[in-house]
């Protein structure tokens, strides 16, 4: 167990305001976008989600890595994030399970972070200015962190989920009388795969720009569309594959980057939000039923509200009730559906579960 390094480490916002801090996880520079978490637990689950490639994260629970890490609470094989802020930083945990300190797990996995900074008051300076790049740096002089921040590309009109997709092909879950269903991995959170799994389904994951050609070839009962990071608008590769799915009247699946897929693939735009959801308590209402749910979210982009509504095509299924944004929609007469949130939670609450069931029972209505 090791105290983090106290070497003194500066976080940069593109506005030119300036934080100062000290250096947790591995010393050195990195920059992306800054946006924050609300959520009070789950840290680890948060920094190896892939969605957050490319973006710098706030967690605005003032105390982090008090329960150490652990090797099985991960959504991919290593963090993903671009960088850490947090406000009070423990290296010591207490967790009999843990298999090691988060300041050993960061650096292991070259996480750059800056501990000791006022967290509220950058996430009120983010949820008032925007989103906005960001660079953490415990090596760099302010002149040449600003250049090197300069360098960082905006997220909007950014692809990234070729980055962090499968390379290769692989499958999991059993080959049995369950449902085979065809991932499109761009940026897949294990927890999804694994509650695919639970029910009765055998996932072939398959690499983002695979074509919908390849995928058919193994004659899935149906496709689920993942999350990932980036911007979707930039996304007509996934868009078009999606189109050709829909175009076979195949059942479809799609949580957060797979809703602004669908939604794109039938002609809705999507648009770059002001700071984004990003926590574990967003209330969403579904509309069908009239029950809200609470929800665990990570996006910065989302879906039109007003074109969604104009479309003959889909309609609206959730809505985020503290912003009135689309959360879910459904094709009017295709079997396919999307969440923007995430019923996977992990972390994040259990309530949302039964949209993989639904999903499950969509297959069986159209095998
Ligand atoms: N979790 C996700 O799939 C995020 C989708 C997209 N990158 C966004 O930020 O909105």
């Amino acid at each position: 167990m090791k105290y983090p390094t106290r070497k003194k480490a500066t976080l940069l916002l593109q506005d030119g305001t300036i934080f100062e801090g000290f250096s947790i996880g591995k010393e050195g520079t990195s920059g992306g976008e800054i946006c924050f978490n609300t959520g009070m637990t789950g840290y680890q689950e948060i920094y190896t989600d892939p969605s957050y490639f490319g973006q710098i994260i706030v967690n605005t629970t003032s105390h982090i890595g008090n329960y150490g890490a652990l090797d099985t609470e991960v959504e991919s094989d290593a963090p993903t994030i671009n960088g850490l802020v947090v406000n009070e930083f423990s290296g010591i945990y207490s967790r009999t399970s843990a298999t090691e300190g988060l300041q050993e797990f960061l650096e292991k996995h070259n996480t750059v972070g800056i501990a000791g900074v006022d967290t509220r008051k950058i996430v009120r300076h983010i949820r008032t200015k925007g989103a906005m790049n960001a660079i953490i740096s415990s090596e760099l002089e302010d002149k040449e962190l600003q250049a090197e921040l300069d360098k960082i590309p905006s997220m909007e009109s950014l692809e990234l989920s070729t980055k962090v997709t499968t390379k290769e092909i692989y499958d999991l879950g059993e080959d049995n009388d369950g449902y085979k269903v065809a991932v499109l991995d761009l940026g897949i959170k294990k927890s999804i795969l694994k509650n695919l799994i639970e029910r009765n389904c055998q996932c072939r994951v398959f690499p983002a720009k695979t074509s919908f050609a390849e995928m058919e070839k193994w004659n899935p009962d149906g496709y689920f569309i993942s999350n990932g990071p980036g911007d979707p608008a930039v996304m007509d590769y996934a868009a078009n594959t999606v189109k050709e799915i829909l175009d076979k009247d195949k059942p479809l699946f799609g949580i957060c980057m797979g809703s602004q897929i669908l939604a794109l693939a039938v002609g809705i735009p999507t648009y770059k939000m002001h700071h984004g959801h990003r926590g574990l308590n967003h209330p969403v209402k579904n509309l069908n039923s009239g029950f809200s749910e609470v929800t665990s979210q990570n996006h910065g982009f989302a879906v039109e509200m007003e074109a969604l509504k104009n479309s003959e095509v889909a309609e609206l299924t959730h809505i985020d009730l503290n912003h009135n944004t689309v959360e879910g929609l459904r094709l009017k007469n295709k079997p396919a559906f999307a969440v923007q949130y995430h019923p996977e939670s992990s972390p994040g609450p259990n309530d949302s579960k039964y949209l993989f069931d639904d999903f499950i029972q969509l297959i069986k209505d159209n095998k």
